[in-house]
């Protein structure tokens, strides 16, 4: 059987080109041949090959090596990763030392022996498989270490929100079931998903994050199904994809309210067959992964926009998990506090610290539009900054952090209130102006100013 691989041949002698040709065609995949080294730049950079088995000298009666040499370090310098097998006139051992020293892979002697020159080329050819293996390898392993050293992270909170979040985690994680995360930024989506993870049998193996949204259409493909060398011009190499990295584990789509319509239905055939093909291949692997994905966009409304394909949906959402914002769960504002003023206060070094009770009041009372991402900087920055025991309110900054968010909040209640404060400002104190202004009764108006304590 031919090996998957593509050699380039190198030799101005048009005869012994002739040779190498019909050789290694019964054992290569592709063979291309060429008489002319300067026509080398244009073809490394038009495809990718496995091996190039590159002669040392062209110019008539030239043994010394000199031009091969040019021309090998022309090829390493496009490709510092190419497997180069040169030819040399003779046995001279100088010269491939030399040569090998430079980064060729291996050298063979002219005339040579066709059993030989094939048996060099498989090795050049395995030994670039190889180095591919171990890149991957050295990337799944990176993901798997990266995760691990996560798993310490605890979702913190009491409320009865997260204790039905918890619950549900807890019932779910050892499934396969395919987990969709809705809610705001910083609430905590890709902790769920990690403790899920962490909780399932998949968790000695790896927890790939893909931010969806974030990869190009163009890329989609080769970053998520991989690609062999010599795909598409920028293919020098095999490269893993996302879904084939997973194998084993789980994959969080990040941002999946952010996928272009064009390339819902590519990722809804992956989630439904569990096969990739990479690209340039035409073998099919099977995959084992479990999907969990997050958004903070309003998925459903997207369906009804046609933004969002319904049937990509009900793959996704079998279980659906609703992180409310802070704000609606102020009872978790104090654990989290404590939990990440230890925690911080172990990274800076700091000596024990305590918090007032006015300043866990205030931060309760703020509007933390970032939620927990926010909270957690606020924190983080108060124990950097604090060079006392205690933190009053004024070490946490929540004036400047959370007063001006609320201004800009979409809380309908806080929305009425400014609403009248201005009406109320604008006519001048007159109630019967402001009430008509508002669209209101004047009993109304007052219902509503009592109520906000204006
Ligand atoms: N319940 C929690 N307990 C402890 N830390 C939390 C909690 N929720 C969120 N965090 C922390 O807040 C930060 C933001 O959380 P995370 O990245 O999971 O949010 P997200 O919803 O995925 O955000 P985004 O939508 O912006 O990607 C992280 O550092 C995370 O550890």
């Amino acid at each position: 059987m031919k090996l998957p691989a593509k050699i380039l041949v190198i030799e101005d002698d048009l005869d012994v080109l002739q040779s190498a040709r019909i050789v290694l065609k019964q054992h290569f995949q592709e063979v291309v041949t060429e008489s002319n080294p300067e026509h080398l730049n244009y073809l490394i950079i038009h495809n990718n090959f496995h091996v190039i088995l590159l002669d040392m000298n062209y110019a008539p009666g030239e043994t010394s090596g000199k031009e091969g040499f040019k021309w090998l370090k022309q090829i390493l310098a496009l490709n510092p990763a190419q497997e180069v097998v040169l030819v040399t006139a003779y046995a001279d051992v100088k010269l491939a030392v030399e040569a090998m020293k430079l980064g060729a892979a291996d050298f063979v002697v002219k005339p040579w022996d066709n059993e030989k020159l094939v048996a060099t080329l498989m090795a050049a050819f395995r030994h670039s498989q190889s180095k591919d293996e171990i890149k991957e390898l050295k990337t799944k392993n990176k993901f798997i270490s990266e995760a691990y050293v996560e798993t310490q992270q605890p979702v913190v909170g009491n409320s009865r929100a997260m204790q039905e979040i918890t619950a549900t985690v807890n019932k779910i994680a050892d499934t396969d079931a395919n987990v969709l995360i809705l809610g705001e930024n910083g609430t905590g989506k890709e902790l769920v998903a990690k403790s899920i993870h962490h909780k399932s049998h998949r968790n000695n193996e790896p927890f790939i994050k893909v931010d969806v949204g974030a990869i190009s259409a163009s890329l989609f493909e080769s970053e998520m199904f991989g690609h062999v060398k010599g795909a598409f011009t920028d293919a020098r190499e095999d490269r893993i994809g996302r879904f084939e990295l997973a194998h084993g584990g789980t994959v969080f789509l990040d941002e999946i309210g952010n996928i272009p319509i064009s390339l819902q239905s590519k990722l809804l055939t992956v989630l439904q067959n569990r096969e990739i093909v990479r690209l340039g291949s035409n073998k099919v692997q099977a995959i084992d992964i479990r999907v969990v994905c997050a958004t903070n966009m309003p998925l459903y409304d997207l369906v009804v926009k046609n933004q969002f394909r319904e049937d990509l949906l009900y793959r996704l959402n079998t279980i659906e998990i609703r992180i409310p914002p802070l704000r609606e769960r102020p009872e978790d504002i104090p654990e989290i506090v404590r939990y990440y003023l230890n925690f911080f206060k172990n990274k800076y070094r700091k000596e024990v610290l305590e918090i007032s009770e006015q300043a866990m009041k205030a931060l309760q009372r703020s509007y933390w539009k970032g939620n927990v991402r926010e909270l957690q900087h606020v924190v983080e920055r108060a124990v950097i900054m604090c060079d006392h025991q205690k933190l009053t309110e004024a070490d946490f900054l929540i004036q400047r952090n959370n007063y001006a968010s609320a201004d800009t909040s979409f809380n309908l209640e806080e929305i009425e209130k400014r609403t009248i404060v201005e009406a109320i400002k604008k006519n001048g104190g007159n109630m019967k102006k402001t009430a008509t202004e508002l669209g209101l009764g004047r009993t109304t108006l007052y219902r509503k100013m009592k109520k906000y304590g204006l």
